[in-house]
């Protein structure tokens, strides 16, 4: 996925979408999306590395879980909003960066930027994103017509240090407001349904369009991403130097490196195994969320992603001490079924399942959600 374009297969004909209002669950999305993509492009944006036991751990950590709500505490009125490093957001339900959105719709991530402004969530925008991040962000700032549109801008260190730099003064100009710093990648993971399908890049007039003319000195290119097995902490120093956004990093999963992250002054971490996709059979992100709250929870905003698909997923998370959660496939899914409104009707989606999650919890906001609420079931049930 980081080589200049090849020709891959042709998209399927698109089946009449039917009425976005009868799919009512994340997993319909998925399964719509599955009739109507490309099978090389499902593959792609569904499969993870290997045997994909870490995508599967995801959901799956998710359902061991039971929720023990309280009775006779509630309000008609819950609050479900907020604000992470400066940022604020209507519910703590975010975008995950996913690549290449021009894959499953003609507009890509103009789609995404104008949803998730309308949601009036957080967008962090994919490095490898298929749309330059200052067209999103105006698609986004024409959406969110009475408020700052809420951008984030996720990136690889890249070999270059040069390179990183341009993509963050990038970022910064189009009004990103954070940089989230993908650190699991030292290689990219092997997904074998890519292999098998010899989709290796992308299809022909698709390009990392955050990679274009990066340095300003080349006749028209688009750069390859780079990963950098040699990468170490001084490198995010280095880069936290460089810029007065605040610097999440993406991918820490052992609770030992999230204490060195805090104590080197990082700004917030996102839990996140890659939705399975980097190195296979490490655990599922919501397993590790309590041992990581303890390290770093109260210095530091901790997010999760992997494997969210309901409400319930999203309130455990929160009471297990992630300040939001973010979506990663559901978006892609709901972008392929219907575009800018697809991917708003499956964020829509989770914002009414959380909050009638939160009133079946006995919870006046997402502040009330505590650990107590949560308990470990008997292993494999769902
Ligand atoms: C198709 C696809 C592309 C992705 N691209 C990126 C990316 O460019 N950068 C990144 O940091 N993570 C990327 N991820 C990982 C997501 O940010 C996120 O961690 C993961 O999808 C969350 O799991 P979920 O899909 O179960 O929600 C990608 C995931 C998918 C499915
Ligand atoms: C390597 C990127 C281009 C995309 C990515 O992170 C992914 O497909 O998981």
């Amino acid at each position: 996925m980081v080589s200049a374009p090849r020709r891959t297969t042709t998209p399927r004909t698109e089946e009449p979408p039917g009425a976005l209002e009868d799919l009512l669950t994340v997993r319909e999305f998925e399964a719509r999306a599955r009739r109507i993509l490309d099978p090389v492009h499902y593959d792609y944006i569904a499969g993870g590395a290997r045997d994909e036991v870490t995508v599967r751990a995801n959901e799956a950590g998710f359902a061991r879980l039971s929720l023990l709500p309280r009775v006779l505490g509630g309000t008609a009125e819950r609050d479900s909003a907020v604000s992470i490093l400066g940022t604020r957001a209507s519910m703590p339900v975010l975008v995950s960066p996913t690549a290449f959105h021009r894959l499953v719709c003609a507009e890509g991530e103009i789609a995404t930027g104008r949803a998730a402004a309308r949601a009036d969530t957080i967008l962090i925008a994919s490095m490898a994103s298929t749309v330059a991040i200052r067209e999103v962000a105006a698609a986004a700032r024409a959406a969110a017509t009475d408020r700052d549109p809420a951008l984030w801008f996720q990136l690889y260190l890249q070999p270059d240090p040069q390179d990183t730099l341009a993509l963050v003064r990038r970022a910064a100009a189009a009004g990103c407001t954070a940089l989230v710093v993908t650190v699991d990648s030292p290689v990219l993971g092997v997904n074998e349904r890519n292999v098998r399908n010899r989709f290796h890049d992308l299809p022909p007039g698709l390009a990392c369009e955050n990679l274009r003319n990066l340095r300003g000195d080349e006749p028209d290119t688009v750069r390859r991403i780079g990963m950098s097995p040699e990468l170490n902490w001084d490198d995010v120093d280095r880069l936290r130097a460089h810029t007065k956004l605040p610097v999440l990093l993406k991918g820490v999963l052992h609770p030992e490196d999230a204490r060195i992250a805090v104590d080197r002054g990082v700004d917030g971490l996102l839990l996140s195994n890659h939705g399975g996709r980097q190195l296979d059979t490490v655990p599922a992100t919501i397993e590790l969320l309590p041992e990581f709250a303890a390290v770093a929870g109260r210095k530091v905003p901790v997010l999760l992603d992997g494997g969210v698909r309901r409400g319930t997923d999203v309130v455990k998370a929160l009471a297990l001490g992630a300040t939001a959660v973010g979506i990663g496939r559901p978006l892609v899914w709901g972008l392929a079924v219907a575009g800018e409104e697809g991917a708003l009707r499956v964020l829509e989606l989770l914002r009414a399942e959380l909050d009638h999650t939160l009133a079946l919890c006995g919870a006046r906001g997402v502040k009330d959600l505590t650990p107590d609420l949560v308990r470990s079931a008997q292993a494999g049930a769902r």
